[in-house]
Protein backbone atom coordinates (compact mmCIF):
# COMPACT_ATOMS: atom_id res chain seq x y z
CA UNK A 1 0.00 0.00 0.00
CA UNK A 2 1.33 3.52 -1.43
CA UNK A 3 1.81 5.57 2.06
CA UNK A 4 1.76 9.40 2.56
CA UNK A 5 2.41 11.62 5.25
CA UNK A 6 0.31 14.53 5.76
CA UNK A 7 1.71 17.69 8.06
CA UNK A 8 -1.38 19.27 10.06
CA UNK A 9 -3.95 17.10 11.13
CA UNK A 10 -5.80 20.10 11.13
CA UNK A 11 -9.27 20.73 9.54
CA UNK A 12 -8.04 20.76 6.32
CA UNK A 13 -5.60 17.81 7.34
CA UNK A 14 -8.02 15.53 8.24
CA UNK A 15 -11.11 17.19 6.35
CA UNK A 16 -9.91 17.07 3.21
CA UNK A 17 -6.01 16.15 2.16
CA UNK A 18 -5.77 13.44 4.41
CA UNK A 19 -9.43 12.04 4.03
CA UNK A 20 -9.17 12.11 0.02
CA UNK A 21 -5.78 10.38 0.41
CA UNK A 22 -7.27 7.73 2.61
CA UNK A 23 -9.89 7.87 0.18
CA UNK A 24 -7.99 6.93 -2.66
CA UNK A 25 -6.13 3.81 -1.08
CA UNK A 26 -3.13 5.55 0.49
CA UNK A 27 -2.07 4.77 3.88
CA UNK A 28 -2.32 8.45 5.75
CA UNK A 29 0.89 9.27 8.58
CA UNK A 30 -0.37 12.36 10.26
CA UNK A 31 2.39 14.44 11.55
CA UNK A 32 1.08 16.81 14.07
CA UNK A 33 2.72 18.27 17.62
CA UNK A 34 -1.08 17.99 19.16
CA UNK A 35 -0.16 14.52 20.95
CA UNK A 36 -3.93 14.34 21.91
CA UNK A 37 -4.85 14.16 18.48
CA UNK A 38 -1.96 12.00 17.70
CA UNK A 39 -2.51 9.54 20.46
CA UNK A 40 -6.54 9.01 19.19
CA UNK A 41 -5.60 8.75 15.74
CA UNK A 42 -3.39 5.95 17.07
CA UNK A 43 -6.44 4.17 18.63
CA UNK A 44 -9.06 4.51 17.25
CA UNK A 45 -7.52 4.28 13.61
CA UNK A 46 -10.34 5.86 12.01
CA UNK A 47 -12.43 8.91 12.02
CA UNK A 48 -15.49 10.47 10.56
CA UNK A 49 -16.32 13.43 8.48
CA UNK A 50 -19.58 14.52 8.56
CA UNK A 51 -20.45 16.53 4.92
CA UNK A 52 -23.18 18.50 5.78
CA UNK A 53 -24.58 20.52 3.09
CA UNK A 54 -27.99 20.56 1.18
CA UNK A 55 -27.09 16.62 1.22
CA UNK A 56 -25.30 15.23 4.13
CA UNK A 57 -23.22 12.34 4.17
CA UNK A 58 -20.53 10.28 7.04
CA UNK A 59 -17.87 9.34 5.63
CA UNK A 60 -15.20 6.83 7.87
CA UNK A 61 -11.47 7.56 7.43
CA UNK A 62 -9.55 4.41 7.49
CA UNK A 63 -6.32 3.22 6.86
CA UNK A 64 -4.11 6.01 9.26
CA UNK A 65 -1.66 6.35 11.86
CA UNK A 66 -0.20 9.59 13.55
CA UNK A 67 3.36 10.49 14.48
CA UNK A 68 4.57 13.78 16.34
CA UNK A 69 6.29 15.71 13.55
CA UNK A 70 9.22 17.26 16.09
CA UNK A 71 10.04 13.85 16.89
CA UNK A 72 12.78 11.42 14.75
CA UNK A 73 10.02 8.69 13.81
CA UNK A 74 8.52 11.50 11.64
CA UNK A 75 11.49 11.46 9.45
CA UNK A 76 11.93 7.78 9.45
CA UNK A 77 7.75 7.77 8.22
CA UNK A 78 8.48 10.26 5.38
CA UNK A 79 11.90 8.98 4.23
CA UNK A 80 9.58 6.09 3.62
CA UNK A 81 6.43 7.83 1.97
CA UNK A 82 5.90 8.34 -1.89
CA UNK A 83 3.74 11.37 -0.67
CA UNK A 84 4.38 14.26 1.24
CA UNK A 85 1.60 16.98 2.05
CA UNK A 86 0.76 19.71 4.00
CA UNK A 87 -1.92 21.82 5.88
CA UNK A 88 -0.19 23.54 8.77
CA UNK A 89 -0.79 27.20 7.94
CA UNK A 90 2.40 29.21 5.39
CA UNK A 91 4.16 30.70 8.97
CA UNK A 92 4.63 26.73 9.72
CA UNK A 93 6.37 25.75 6.53
CA UNK A 94 9.70 27.04 7.38
CA UNK A 95 9.45 25.25 11.15
CA UNK A 96 8.59 21.57 9.02
CA UNK A 97 11.50 21.84 6.34
CA UNK A 98 14.35 20.61 8.41
CA UNK A 99 12.36 17.37 9.15
CA UNK A 100 11.54 16.76 5.24
CA UNK A 101 15.13 18.06 4.65
CA UNK A 102 16.34 15.16 6.97
CA UNK A 103 14.50 12.62 5.24
CA UNK A 104 15.68 13.57 2.03
CA UNK A 105 19.25 13.36 3.19
CA UNK A 106 18.10 9.83 4.50
CA UNK A 107 16.68 8.64 1.51
CA UNK A 108 19.79 9.57 -0.42
CA UNK A 109 21.74 7.62 2.44
CA UNK A 110 19.58 4.50 2.10
CA UNK A 111 20.05 4.43 -1.61
CA UNK A 112 15.83 4.58 -2.41
CA UNK A 113 16.04 6.52 -5.93
CA UNK A 114 11.48 5.93 -6.28
CA UNK A 115 10.24 9.50 -6.48
CA UNK A 116 8.77 11.19 -3.63
CA UNK A 117 6.27 14.55 -4.24
CA UNK A 118 6.07 16.95 -1.99
CA UNK A 119 2.47 19.21 -1.93
CA UNK A 120 2.02 22.33 0.69
CA UNK A 121 -1.76 22.28 0.57
CA UNK A 122 -1.95 25.92 2.55
CA UNK A 123 -4.06 29.46 1.08
CA UNK A 124 -1.08 31.23 -0.99
CA UNK A 125 0.55 31.97 -3.81
CA UNK A 126 2.88 29.16 -4.79
CA UNK A 127 2.96 27.59 -0.89
CA UNK A 128 4.93 24.70 -2.12
CA UNK A 129 7.89 26.45 -3.47
CA UNK A 130 7.96 28.25 -0.58
CA UNK A 131 8.54 24.96 1.35
CA UNK A 132 11.15 23.91 -1.29
CA UNK A 133 13.09 27.16 -1.04
CA UNK A 134 13.31 26.19 3.12
CA UNK A 135 14.05 22.87 2.41
CA UNK A 136 16.72 23.43 0.22
CA UNK A 137 18.66 25.57 2.81
CA UNK A 138 18.36 22.69 5.14
CA UNK A 139 19.89 20.46 2.69
CA UNK A 140 23.62 19.22 1.99
CA UNK A 141 25.15 20.20 -1.76
CA UNK A 142 24.23 16.05 -2.12
CA UNK A 143 21.19 16.38 -0.64
CA UNK A 144 20.47 19.04 -3.11
CA UNK A 145 21.06 17.24 -6.19
CA UNK A 146 19.78 14.45 -5.20
CA UNK A 147 16.22 16.13 -4.46
CA UNK A 148 16.37 17.77 -7.87
CA UNK A 149 16.09 14.51 -9.12
CA UNK A 150 14.05 12.71 -7.60
CA UNK A 151 11.69 14.69 -5.50
CA UNK A 152 8.81 16.73 -6.84
CA UNK A 153 7.33 19.92 -5.10
CA UNK A 154 4.10 20.16 -7.12
CA UNK A 155 2.04 23.65 -6.22
CA UNK A 156 -1.47 23.37 -5.33
CA UNK A 157 -4.62 25.49 -4.68
CA UNK A 158 -6.99 24.20 -1.99
CA UNK A 159 -10.40 25.13 -1.95
CA UNK A 160 -12.93 23.29 1.16
CA UNK A 161 -14.69 25.40 3.46
CA UNK A 162 -13.92 23.49 7.17
CA UNK A 163 -14.05 25.08 10.54
CA UNK A 164 -13.59 23.61 13.50
CA UNK A 165 -16.66 22.38 15.08
CA UNK A 166 -17.11 20.30 18.31
CA UNK A 167 -18.15 17.29 17.79
CA UNK A 168 -18.68 13.84 20.02
CA UNK A 169 -15.52 12.43 19.20
CA UNK A 170 -12.70 15.53 18.57
CA UNK A 171 -11.03 14.32 15.79
CA UNK A 172 -13.99 13.78 14.08
CA UNK A 173 -14.89 16.97 11.31
CA UNK A 174 -17.54 18.69 9.42
CA UNK A 175 -17.16 19.93 5.90
CA UNK A 176 -18.98 21.63 3.36
CA UNK A 177 -19.75 19.14 -0.28
CA UNK A 178 -17.37 21.18 -2.14
CA UNK A 179 -13.94 20.44 -2.69
CA UNK A 180 -11.55 21.51 -5.47
CA UNK A 181 -7.90 20.31 -5.35
CA UNK A 182 -5.85 21.73 -8.40
CA UNK A 183 -2.06 20.87 -8.74
CA UNK A 184 0.78 21.57 -11.26
CA UNK A 185 1.23 18.63 -13.22
CA UNK A 186 4.82 19.74 -14.40
CA UNK A 187 6.04 19.87 -11.29
CA UNK A 188 5.36 15.87 -10.34
CA UNK A 189 8.22 13.52 -10.21
CA UNK A 190 7.91 10.11 -11.53
CA UNK A 191 3.98 9.04 -12.14
CA UNK A 192 1.64 10.92 -11.16
CA UNK A 193 -0.22 9.81 -8.46
CA UNK A 194 -3.61 8.98 -8.91
CA UNK A 195 -5.70 10.96 -6.42
CA UNK A 196 -9.66 11.42 -6.02
CA UNK A 197 -10.52 14.30 -6.32
CA UNK A 198 -7.47 16.11 -7.05
CA UNK A 199 -6.95 17.64 -10.80
CA UNK A 200 -4.07 18.05 -12.43
CA UNK A 201 -3.55 21.43 -13.94
CA UNK A 202 -1.23 23.44 -16.41
CA UNK A 203 -1.63 27.01 -15.55
CA UNK A 204 -2.05 26.57 -12.00
CA UNK A 205 -1.26 30.72 -11.38
CA UNK A 206 -4.39 31.25 -12.87
CA UNK A 207 -6.27 28.59 -10.57
CA UNK A 208 -4.74 30.01 -7.67
CA UNK A 209 -5.93 32.98 -8.19
CA UNK A 210 -9.11 31.99 -9.08
CA UNK A 211 -9.42 31.09 -5.99
CA UNK A 212 -7.49 33.60 -3.74
CA UNK A 213 -9.00 36.37 -5.03
CA UNK A 214 -12.60 35.06 -5.27
CA UNK A 215 -13.52 32.57 -2.25
CA UNK A 216 -10.63 34.49 0.01
CA UNK A 217 -11.34 37.81 -0.99
CA UNK A 218 -15.01 37.63 -0.29
CA UNK A 219 -14.58 35.33 2.38
CA UNK A 220 -12.51 37.59 4.47
CA UNK A 221 -14.65 41.09 3.74
CA UNK A 222 -17.87 38.97 4.84
CA UNK A 223 -15.67 38.51 7.90
CA UNK A 224 -14.39 41.74 8.47
CA UNK A 225 -17.77 43.27 7.85
CA UNK A 226 -19.40 40.81 10.14
CA UNK A 227 -17.28 41.84 12.83
CA UNK A 228 -17.71 45.23 12.92
CA UNK A 229 -21.61 44.94 12.77
CA UNK A 230 -21.49 42.41 15.49
CA UNK A 231 -22.23 39.09 13.72
CA UNK A 232 -20.65 35.71 15.17
CA UNK A 233 -20.53 33.74 11.88
CA UNK A 234 -20.11 34.14 8.05
CA UNK A 235 -23.68 32.77 7.37
CA UNK A 236 -25.46 35.51 9.71
CA UNK A 237 -22.94 38.14 8.06
CA UNK A 238 -24.13 37.21 4.56
CA UNK A 239 -27.51 37.45 5.16
CA UNK A 240 -27.09 41.36 6.04
CA UNK A 241 -28.33 42.59 2.74
CA UNK A 242 -25.74 45.72 2.57
CA UNK A 243 -23.04 43.22 3.90
CA UNK A 244 -23.98 40.95 1.03
CA UNK A 245 -24.29 43.53 -1.54
CA UNK A 246 -20.91 45.03 -0.43
CA UNK A 247 -19.35 41.49 -0.94
CA UNK A 248 -20.59 40.21 -4.19
CA UNK A 249 -19.47 43.86 -5.85
CA UNK A 250 -16.03 43.04 -4.28
CA UNK A 251 -16.27 39.77 -5.41
CA UNK A 252 -17.02 41.11 -8.96
CA UNK A 253 -14.06 44.01 -8.88
CA UNK A 254 -11.91 41.40 -7.86
CA UNK A 255 -13.26 39.06 -11.07
CA UNK A 256 -13.04 41.83 -13.60
CA UNK A 257 -9.22 42.06 -12.89
CA UNK A 258 -9.00 37.91 -13.03
CA UNK A 259 -10.90 38.43 -16.26
CA UNK A 260 -8.59 40.46 -18.23
CA UNK A 261 -5.52 39.06 -16.47
CA UNK A 262 -6.37 35.40 -16.87
CA UNK A 263 -8.87 35.60 -20.04
CA UNK A 264 -11.28 33.53 -18.04
CA UNK A 265 -14.95 33.87 -19.46
CA UNK A 266 -17.17 36.43 -17.81
CA UNK A 267 -20.34 34.31 -17.39
CA UNK A 268 -18.64 31.05 -15.86
CA UNK A 269 -16.97 33.39 -13.58
CA UNK A 270 -19.89 34.91 -12.48
CA UNK A 271 -21.52 31.19 -12.03
CA UNK A 272 -18.37 30.75 -9.45
CA UNK A 273 -19.10 33.91 -7.73
CA UNK A 274 -22.51 32.98 -7.30
CA UNK A 275 -21.72 29.56 -6.18
CA UNK A 276 -19.08 30.61 -3.69
CA UNK A 277 -21.75 33.02 -1.87
CA UNK A 278 -23.91 30.00 -1.47
CA UNK A 279 -21.46 28.28 0.49
CA UNK A 280 -21.31 31.14 2.50
CA UNK A 281 -24.84 31.08 3.60
CA UNK A 282 -24.09 26.96 4.62
CA UNK A 283 -26.04 27.20 8.17
CA UNK A 284 -24.28 23.85 9.32
CA UNK A 285 -20.82 25.15 9.27
CA UNK A 286 -21.11 27.91 12.08
CA UNK A 287 -17.58 29.25 10.38
CA UNK A 288 -16.85 31.79 13.38
CA UNK A 289 -15.83 35.32 11.51
CA UNK A 290 -12.33 35.47 13.73
CA UNK A 291 -11.32 31.93 12.28
CA UNK A 292 -11.72 33.59 8.73
CA UNK A 293 -10.66 37.07 9.55
CA UNK A 294 -7.22 35.17 11.20
CA UNK A 295 -3.98 37.02 10.61
CA UNK A 296 -4.85 40.28 8.92
CA UNK A 297 -1.32 41.46 8.86
CA UNK A 298 -1.14 38.20 5.89
CA UNK A 299 -4.40 39.31 4.64
CA UNK A 300 -3.17 42.80 4.35
CA UNK A 301 -0.18 41.92 2.98
CA UNK A 302 0.84 43.06 -1.22
CA UNK A 303 0.02 39.61 -2.32
CA UNK A 304 -2.66 38.31 -0.76
CA UNK A 305 -6.79 38.51 -1.41
CA UNK A 306 -7.17 42.00 -0.42
CA UNK A 307 -4.51 43.90 -2.17
CA UNK A 308 -3.53 41.88 -5.10
CA UNK A 309 -7.01 41.76 -6.42
CA UNK A 310 -7.36 45.82 -5.82
CA UNK A 311 -3.72 46.68 -7.45
CA UNK A 312 -4.79 44.32 -10.22
CA UNK A 313 -8.10 45.71 -11.02
CA UNK A 314 -7.16 49.21 -10.38
CA UNK A 315 -4.13 48.19 -12.97
CA UNK A 316 -6.57 47.85 -15.60
CA UNK A 317 -8.58 50.91 -14.70
CA UNK A 318 -11.47 49.41 -13.62
CA UNK A 319 -13.60 50.20 -10.67
CA UNK A 320 -12.27 49.19 -6.81
CA UNK A 321 -14.82 50.58 -4.72
CA UNK A 322 -16.24 47.60 -2.68
CA UNK A 323 -12.71 46.04 -2.71
CA UNK A 324 -11.51 49.68 -0.48
CA UNK A 325 -13.98 49.10 1.48
CA UNK A 326 -13.04 45.35 2.30
CA UNK A 327 -9.24 46.79 3.07
CA UNK A 328 -10.73 50.03 5.31
CA UNK A 329 -13.33 47.03 7.15
CA UNK A 330 -10.10 44.87 7.48
CA UNK A 331 -7.75 47.40 9.42
CA UNK A 332 -10.24 47.80 11.92
CA UNK A 333 -10.35 43.92 12.79
CA UNK A 334 -9.88 44.24 16.20
CA UNK A 335 -9.91 41.09 18.25
CA UNK A 336 -7.69 40.97 21.49
CA UNK A 337 -6.78 36.97 20.66
CA UNK A 338 -5.22 37.41 17.81
CA UNK A 339 -1.64 38.65 17.43
CA UNK A 340 -1.54 40.18 14.19
CA UNK A 341 -4.78 41.93 15.09
CA UNK A 342 -3.20 43.25 17.95
CA UNK A 343 -0.06 44.25 16.12
CA UNK A 344 -2.39 45.84 13.73
CA UNK A 345 -4.30 47.99 15.94
CA UNK A 346 -1.27 49.01 18.02
CA UNK A 347 0.41 50.56 14.34
CA UNK A 348 -2.39 52.05 13.36
CA UNK A 349 -2.36 54.03 17.31
CA UNK A 350 1.16 54.64 16.71
CA UNK A 351 1.28 55.83 13.42
CA UNK A 352 -2.35 56.29 12.27
CA UNK A 353 -3.93 54.62 9.66
CA UNK A 354 -2.60 55.71 6.64
CA UNK A 355 1.46 55.50 7.22
CA UNK A 356 0.24 51.67 8.94
CA UNK A 357 -2.13 50.78 5.76
CA UNK A 358 0.69 52.29 3.70
CA UNK A 359 3.92 49.48 5.33
CA UNK A 360 1.47 47.17 5.99
CA UNK A 361 0.01 46.97 2.26
CA UNK A 362 3.49 48.61 0.63
CA UNK A 363 0.96 50.69 -1.46
CA UNK A 364 2.57 53.49 -3.39
CA UNK A 365 -0.63 54.70 -4.93
CA UNK A 366 -1.24 57.60 -3.29
CA UNK A 367 -5.09 57.99 -4.11
CA UNK A 368 -5.81 54.46 -3.28
CA UNK A 369 -4.00 54.99 0.22
CA UNK A 370 -6.28 57.77 0.34
CA UNK A 371 -9.40 56.35 -0.35
CA UNK A 372 -8.88 53.06 1.91
CA UNK A 373 -8.15 56.16 4.39
CA UNK A 374 -11.52 57.41 3.68
CA UNK A 375 -13.38 53.84 3.57
CA UNK A 376 -11.94 52.97 6.99
CA UNK A 377 -13.06 56.79 8.78
CA UNK A 378 -16.43 55.97 7.10
CA UNK A 379 -16.53 52.58 8.67
CA UNK A 380 -15.38 53.66 12.47
N1 LIG B 1 -9.87 25.39 7.14
C1 LIG B 1 -10.14 25.73 5.90
O1 LIG B 1 -11.32 25.87 5.51
C2 LIG B 1 -9.03 25.93 4.91
C3 LIG B 1 -7.74 26.13 5.27
N2 LIG B 1 -6.77 26.26 4.30
C4 LIG B 1 -5.38 26.36 4.66
O2 LIG B 1 -4.95 25.11 5.20
C5 LIG B 1 -3.92 25.33 6.17
C6 LIG B 1 -4.36 24.68 7.49
O3 LIG B 1 -5.56 25.27 7.92
P1 LIG B 1 -6.49 24.56 8.97
O4 LIG B 1 -6.51 23.10 8.73
O5 LIG B 1 -7.77 25.31 8.96
O6 LIG B 1 -5.72 24.88 10.33
P2 LIG B 1 -5.74 24.04 11.68
O7 LIG B 1 -5.25 24.96 12.71
O8 LIG B 1 -7.04 23.38 11.86
O9 LIG B 1 -4.65 22.91 11.41
C7 LIG B 1 -3.27 23.11 11.39
C8 LIG B 1 -2.63 21.93 12.07
O10 LIG B 1 -1.23 22.05 11.92
C9 LIG B 1 -0.64 21.60 13.12
N3 LIG B 1 0.74 22.05 13.24
C10 LIG B 1 1.21 23.22 13.71
N4 LIG B 1 2.56 23.21 13.71
C11 LIG B 1 2.92 22.02 13.19
C12 LIG B 1 4.18 21.40 12.95
N5 LIG B 1 5.33 22.03 13.21
N6 LIG B 1 4.19 20.13 12.46
C13 LIG B 1 3.04 19.50 12.18
N7 LIG B 1 1.82 20.02 12.41
C14 LIG B 1 1.77 21.27 12.91
C15 LIG B 1 -1.55 22.13 14.20
O11 LIG B 1 -1.37 21.47 15.43
C16 LIG B 1 -2.92 21.86 13.58
O12 LIG B 1 -3.40 20.59 13.92
C17 LIG B 1 -3.76 26.86 6.27
O13 LIG B 1 -2.71 27.25 5.42
C18 LIG B 1 -5.09 27.41 5.73
O14 LIG B 1 -4.93 28.68 5.16
C19 LIG B 1 -7.06 26.19 2.97
C20 LIG B 1 -8.35 26.00 2.55
C21 LIG B 1 -9.41 25.85 3.50
O1 LIG C 1 -6.92 29.98 6.29
P1 LIG C 1 -6.72 31.46 6.07
O2 LIG C 1 -5.82 31.80 4.93
O3 LIG C 1 -6.44 32.21 7.30
O4 LIG C 1 -8.10 32.02 5.62
C1 LIG C 1 -9.29 31.50 6.01
C2 LIG C 1 -9.87 31.16 4.72
O5 LIG C 1 -9.47 29.89 4.28
C3 LIG C 1 -10.56 29.08 4.15
O6 LIG C 1 -10.53 28.40 5.33
C4 LIG C 1 -10.58 28.20 2.99
O7 LIG C 1 -10.13 28.71 1.84
C5 LIG C 1 -11.72 29.94 4.05
O8 LIG C 1 -12.70 29.36 4.80
C6 LIG C 1 -11.25 31.27 4.54
O9 LIG C 1 -11.53 32.22 3.55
Amino acid sequence: MKKAVQFGAGNIGRGFIGALLSQSGYHVVFADVVDKIIDKINEDKTYTVHVMDVECEDQKIENISGVNSTKPEAVDEIASADLVTTAVGLVILPRIAPTIAAAIEKRMADGNKEPMNIIACENAIRGTSQLKKAVYENLSEEGKAFADEYVGFPDCAVDRIVPPVKSENFIDVVVEEYYEWDVERASFKGEIPEIKGMTLVDDLMAYIERKLFTLNTGHCITSYLGKLRGFPTIDAAIADEEIYDIVSKAMKESGDGLIKKHGFDPEKHAAYIKKIIGRFKNPYLQDDVSRVGREPLRKLSPTDRLISPLTTAAGYGLPVDHLLVGVGAALHYDNPEDKQSVELQAKIKEQGVREAAKEITQLTDEKLLDAIVAEYEKLA
